[in-house]
């Protein structure tokens, strides 16, 4: 996959399919001071996020931290107990079930089914928000041979996912890495206009790590990503979100997040942070076809733990960058 582009230099090219909303587009999806508590506890606390239509935002933070909860919010699928979230302007639920699948694509951490499915069944799944019976009517069913945009839809899924020789296969036979790119391809035979996705490198090898997150971040569409690797992240995301105990505690352009004060307050891990190289081959990155996405990106080096970890919950919360209580931008 080409991956020459500086992505804070792409602009979202919107498909024909998608100007139909146009006029009201450029709010996007957007979280307004939300808040939600599970076990007891508040576990996002206050967040705001205003995803710059067309940009990959990556969400960081420790293990616990709230990123699947604030994703969750974002899709809808759990609701704020306050705050609001909104796309282009109106609340999630003015919207209806259909509408809200057809716009926004989610990638979980997990995902499976004890129905017997083939590959190209599951990638299918993505396009039943689309079809005129919703959700499954007459003629909608997943055996059911679909319309040529939709085979055309699937079958663009399948190739960009590198998936177009295992579309009969069974999905319960498939690896782990095998499943969650499934998932990415079902996702983008959705054709939504914002993606979110929950650790979506996980079980994936290195290649199809960067393969993967080259393809999200060059998709002209809305990306909100959960992710634990701070390097992948500094090199493919055009912003980034980090939370803490379900706050944001740091937000911005990766090179202003990403420093070593915010790995040892946020991670309780002491790093050396560099940069890439402005544009040479020979940054650790990668080859040379990748320096115009990496120059002078971060580039974390890990050097070990720090004696205590200022996340467990009886620290008082920490502000690593300059506070910042939300991640409007
Ligand atoms: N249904 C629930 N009941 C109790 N606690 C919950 C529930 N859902 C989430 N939590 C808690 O909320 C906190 C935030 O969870 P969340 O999954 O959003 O974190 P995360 O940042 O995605 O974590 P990870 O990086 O480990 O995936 C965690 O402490 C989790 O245990």
């Amino acid at each position: 996959m080409n991956a020459s582009r500086d992505t804070r230099e792409r602009r979202p090219a919107r498909s024909a399919e998608h100007t139909e909303h146009t006029e009201h587009t450029e709010q996007g999806l957007r979280a307004d001071r939300v808040s939600r508590a599970a076990g007891g506890r508040i576990v996002v606390d206050g967040v705001s996020i205003a995803p710059p239509p067309g940009a990959t935002v990556g969400l960081l933070g420790p293990n616990g931290s709230g990123k699947s909860t604030l994703l969750r919010l974002l899709s809808g699928v759990l609701a704020p107990a306050s705050g609001v979230v909104t796309l282009d302007g109106r609340p999630l639920p003015a919207y209806g079930r259909r509408p809200l699948a057809r716009r926004i694509a989610v990638v979980e951490q997990q995902a499976d089914t004890q129905v017997e499915l083939t590959v190209r069944d599951v990638v299918r799944l993505g396009r039943v928000p689309h079809r005129r019976a919703w959700p499954l009517g007459a003629g909608g069913g997943l055996g059911a041979s679909g319309t040529s945009s939709e085979d055309e839809a699937v079958r663009t899924a399948l190739a960009r996912t590198g998936l177009a020789d295992r579309a009969d296969q069974s999905w319960h036979t498939l690896s782990g890495g095998e499943r969650q790119r499934v998932q990415i391809a079902r996702a983008l035979a959705q054709e939504p206009r914002e993606l979110l996705l929950d650790e979506p490198t996980n079980h994936l090898d290195i290649q199809h790590q960067l393969d993967l997150l080259t393809l999200v971040a060059e998709l002209p569409v809305t990306c909100v990503i959960a992710l634990h690797d701070l390097n992948l992240a500094a090199m493919y995301c055009d912003q980034l979100v980090v939370l803490n105990q379900g706050r944001v505690v740091a937000a911005g352009p990766p090179e202003d997040v990403i420093t070593e004060r915010l790995i040892a307050e946020v991670y309780g891990v002491r790093a050396a942070v560099t940069r890439h190289a402005p544009d040479g081959p020979d940054t650790p990155g990668g080859p040379g076809d990748d320096a115009p996405r990496t120059a002078n990106r971060p580039y974390v080096r890990f050097l070990g733990t720090l004696p205590s970890s200022p996340s467990s919950p009886s620290s008082p919360s920490t502000s690593p960058t300059p506070p910042a209580s939300s991640a409007t931008t």
